[in-house]
C-alpha cells in the first residue's frame, strides 16, 4: 500500500511536471489569431519607433507620445528623412503636423503625402503653448533676434510685436532645434520659441510663457505606417482622400454633395497646385489665343469609416466624377480631451457678454 501509495505520488508528480512543462511550452508559441483580435484597442505604442522631424523637445516628439505612449520617439533632420526611415523598416510609423488652429494648413506636409505612398492610421491633436527662451541671464531687452520654426513664429507673430521686440525673425527646422542651436552657440543676442520640455532639455530660461496669438492654438498631427488599419465602425473614424478633376463643369459641387446628402460631415478641405502637371492649356477656336488653367489637387478629411456603407457610396459616387482618386487612410479620430486648453477654446467661442 505504502509503496503503490508512493508510486501514485511520483504519477501525480510527473504528471503535474509535464503539464507544467506543457503549459510553458504553449505560452512561447505564438497564439493563433482569432475573431476577437480584431476588435483589440489600437496598440498603446510600447517599441514602436516614431520617426518625427526635430529633435527632443519638439512638438511633434510630444504628438508621437500622445498618440503611442510607450512608444521609442526617433528625431530626424527632415520630414523626407522620417517618411524614408518608415519605408526601409528604420522605424515603425513617421508623426506629420498637418495643420494648426491659428497658422492654418502645412502645405509642404500635404504635398509628402503624395509624393510617398504611407497610409495615414492615426490622428493626434495637440495643444501648442509656446515659450519665449534664451540663455540664463539674458533679458528681453538684450536680444536682436527671435528664431524658430516657420509655423511657431507666425503663431507668435502678433504678441511678438505686442512684447515691444526689437527683434528681427528667422526661420529654423524646428522649434527645439532653435533652442538646442542657441545653447551649443551661446549665442547672448538670440532667443528661441519653443517648449517649456526644450528649456528644460537645452538649460533656457523661460522669458515668456503662452505667446502664441491665441490661448487656444492646436496643432493636429497624422500618424503614417507602411500598411492601412483595418477601419472599424465602433468608433469614430475620419477618413482622407485626394482627387484630381479633369475638364468638366461643377465637379467640385458634385463631390462635395456626394457627401452632404450621406449627411457625411466634413472636417477639412484644401487645394493644391497639381506638381506633376500644374497647368492645362485649352485653345479657343471663337477667339484667338489660349485659356490657361491651374490644375488642382483637392484634399479632403471626412468623418466617416471606409468600413461604413456610407463612406464607401460617397466615393464610389467620386469615381464617376474625377479622374485621380487615392485614399490616404482610413482611421481613428482624435477624440480625447484636450486638457485645460478645451476650456480656453471654450472661452473663445462663449457669446460675448
Ligand atoms: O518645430 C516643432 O516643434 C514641430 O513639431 C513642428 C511644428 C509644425 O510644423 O507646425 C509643430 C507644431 C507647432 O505648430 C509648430 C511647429
Amino acid at each position: 500500500m505504502e509503496n503503490g501509495g508512493e508510486g501514485n505520488n511520483h504519477l501525480q508528480l510527473a504528471l503535474q511536471e509535464s503539464q507544467m512543462v506543457a503549459v510553458a511550452a504553449t505560452a512561447c508559441l505564438p497564439q493563433p489569431l482569432s475573431v476577437s483580435d480584431f476588435a483589440r484597442p489600437p496598440m498603446h505604442g510600447s517599441n514602436l519607433r516614431v520617426a518625427y522631424q526635430g529633435v527632443p523637445g519638439a512638438y511633434s516628439e510630444a504628438a508621437a507620445c500622445k498618440a503611442y505612449s510607450e512608444c521609442e520617439p526617433i528625431p530626424c533632420d527632415q520630414f523626407e528623412v522620417a517618411f524614408q526611415s518608415v519605408e526601409l523598416w528604420l522605424a515603425d510609423r513617421a508623426v506629420l503636423p498637418v495643420e494648426n488652429s491659428l497658422g492654418g494648413s502645412i502645405h509642404r506636409n500635404y504635398d509628402l503625402l503624395l509624393s510617398h505612398r504611407l497610409h495615414i492610421v492615426g490622428e493626434v491633436q495637440l495643444p501648442v503653448r509656446h515659450c519665449l527662451l534664451a540663455l540664463p541671464g539674458i533679458q528681453k531687452e538684450d536680444l536682436t533676434r527671435v528664431i524658430s520654426h516657420p509655423q511657431a513664429l507666425s503663431q507668435c507673430e502678433n504678441t511678438l510685436t505686442k512684447l515691444g521686440l526689437n527683434v528681427s525673425r528667422e526661420a529654423v527646422d524646428d522649434t527645439a532645434g532653435a533652442a538646442q542651436f542657441i545653447a551649443a552657440n551661446n549665442l547672448t543676442d538670440t532667443a528661441a520659441i519653443a517648449s517649456v520640455r526644450a528649456a528644460e532639455i537645452y538649460g533656457l530660461n523661460i522669458l515668456a510663457e503662452g505667446i502664441q496669438d491665441d490661448r487656444c492654438n492646436v496643432t493636429r498631427f497624422v500618424m503614417l505606417a507602411r500598411e492601412p488599419i483595418i477601419p472599424r465602425i465602433d468608433r469614430p473614424f475620419k477618413t482622407s482622400i485626394v482627387f484630381a478633376h479633369g475638364e468638366s463643369t461643377g465637379v467640385l459641387f458634385k463631390v462635395l454633395s456626394a457627401f452632404a446628402f450621406r449627411n457625411i460631415n466634413l472636417t477639412k478641405i484644401e487645394s493644391r497646385p497639381r506638381r506633376k502637371n500644374p497647368i492645362r492649356i485649352v485653345d479657343n477656336t471663337n477667339h484667338s489665343g489660349t485659356t490657361r488653367y491651374f490644375e488642382y489637387l483637392f484634399y479632403i478629411d471626412f468623418e466617416a469609416s471606409m468600413a461604413d456603407q456610407r463612406g464607401q457610396n460617397a466615393l464610389s459616387e467620386l469615381q464617376e466624377y474625377v479622374t485621380f482618386l487615392r485614399v490616404l487612410g482610413s482611421y481613428p479620430m482624435d477624440t480625447t480631451p484636450l486638457g485645460p486648453v478645451a476650456e480656453l477654446c471654450l472661452d473663445v467661442h462663449a457669446p460675448a457678454v
